[in-house]
């Protein structure tokens, strides 16, 4: 990490809204404290009027950075004031210190990226109108669909499992690699970069048969999982990684902005309403009518294998 000393000594332009004040500030490592207030005292009111979950969001966020920090796998982010250097990243000699710097960057993007996805899907998720009840399960399951702007047409499923939210997000998050053992429509995922404990990059192929007349797909996907108090949310949207381009054998689709919400039932805490939203790309020359009918056709497919799962972990749970 970058020592404080050092590190602190900047010069920025204030410019203040009501005036033309514009002045300079020079400051060194003595002033940090009031660089500290300075910055809190601007971003406070955003704080104050953030909705709960924002602001479990922003201090899982914050948990997950200074969890890194303190493993030493990050520096400061970008945005940090703390990393207003004198040495810029590039003036570093030492290239192992270099490659550092850059691997601290990107895990950072990946957090945010993360974060932003499910941020992004839970705002369409959350929006009250437009959605429209797309078909109705005799055991209770139900997809609505909502057509976004740029003629997207996302779909809400929504269902009540035998199972809570914790042991889901084992299942969904956790072990993640293991999909394919309950879910025929899924040829293999690996889980290609950790970042922290709660965000990960992810590659997934769909078996050959998964959509039917779509035909097989590889995702990259960012995933990252957020825990507020009794609820887990599961977010995912489409990312890169160097490592691996598209590859030439598949079609490259992109999932997301998508989430997952598991919700304990008020009186069945064992149990839990089962929130996903599918919001998928699945690119290649195919008639939307097709798509439209393949995708919520996978969300209760996934869902009754996702059943079957929980019901040989519970087997007294079976109904
Ligand atoms: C219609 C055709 C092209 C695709 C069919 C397979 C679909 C249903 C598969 C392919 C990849 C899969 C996703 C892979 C990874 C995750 C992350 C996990 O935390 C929740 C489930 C979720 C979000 C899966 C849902 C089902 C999924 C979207």
């Amino acid at each position: 990490m970058e020592s404080l000393s050092s590190a602190l000594s900047f010069t920025g332009s204030i410019k203040l809204s009501h005036g033309l004040l514009l002045f300079a500030i020079s400051a060194g490592a003595n002033m940090l404290p009031a660089v500290v207030k300075l910055c809190c005292g601007i971003s406070y009111p955003h704080l104050r009027s953030m909705a709960g979950l924002q602001r479990a969001a922003l201090a899982a966020f914050g948990q997950e950075i200074a969890h890194l920090q303190s493993r030493g796998q990050i520096s400061h982010p970008a945005w940090s004031p703390l990393r207003w250097t004198r040495h810029k990243e590039s003036e570093k000699t030492d290239p192992a210190e270099q490659r550092t710097a850059a691997l601290a960057n990107e895990d950072v993007f990946y957090l945010r990226q993360g974060e932003e996805a499910l941020n992004e899907a839970l705002d369409i998720v959350e929006s009250k109108d437009g959605w429209k009840l797309e078909m109705a399960e005799t055991n209770g399951d139900v997809i609505y669909s909502k057509v976004l702007r740029g003629n997207r047409k996302v779909f809400r499923l929504e269902a009540e499992l035998d199972a809570s939210p914790e042991e889901l997000h084992d299942i969904l998050f956790v072990r993640l690699e293991e999909m394919h053992e309950w879910n025929p429509n899924i040829r293999r995922i690996r889980v290609l970069k950790h970042v922290g404990r709660n965000t990960m990059v992810t590659h997934e192929v769909s078996a050959e048969t998964a959509g039917n007349l779509i035909g097989q797909r590889d995702f990259l996907s960012i995933r990252h999982s957020l825990k507020s108090e009794s609820c887990v949310y599961l977010g995912g949207a489409a990312t890169q990684l160097e490592s691996l381009p598209p590859q030439q054998e598949f079609v490259r689709a992109e999932d997301g902005p998508t989430c997952i919400i598991l919700q304990p039932l008020q009186d069945r805490p064992d149990r839990s309403h089962f929130i996903w939203l599918l919001n998928m790309d699945v690119k290649g020359w195919l008639p939307q009518s097709l798509v439209n009918k393949a995708l919520p056709r996978a969300q209760v497919d996934f869902t009754k294998h996702l059943r079957r799962r929980l019901a040989t972990q519970n087997p007294e749970n079976r109904r």
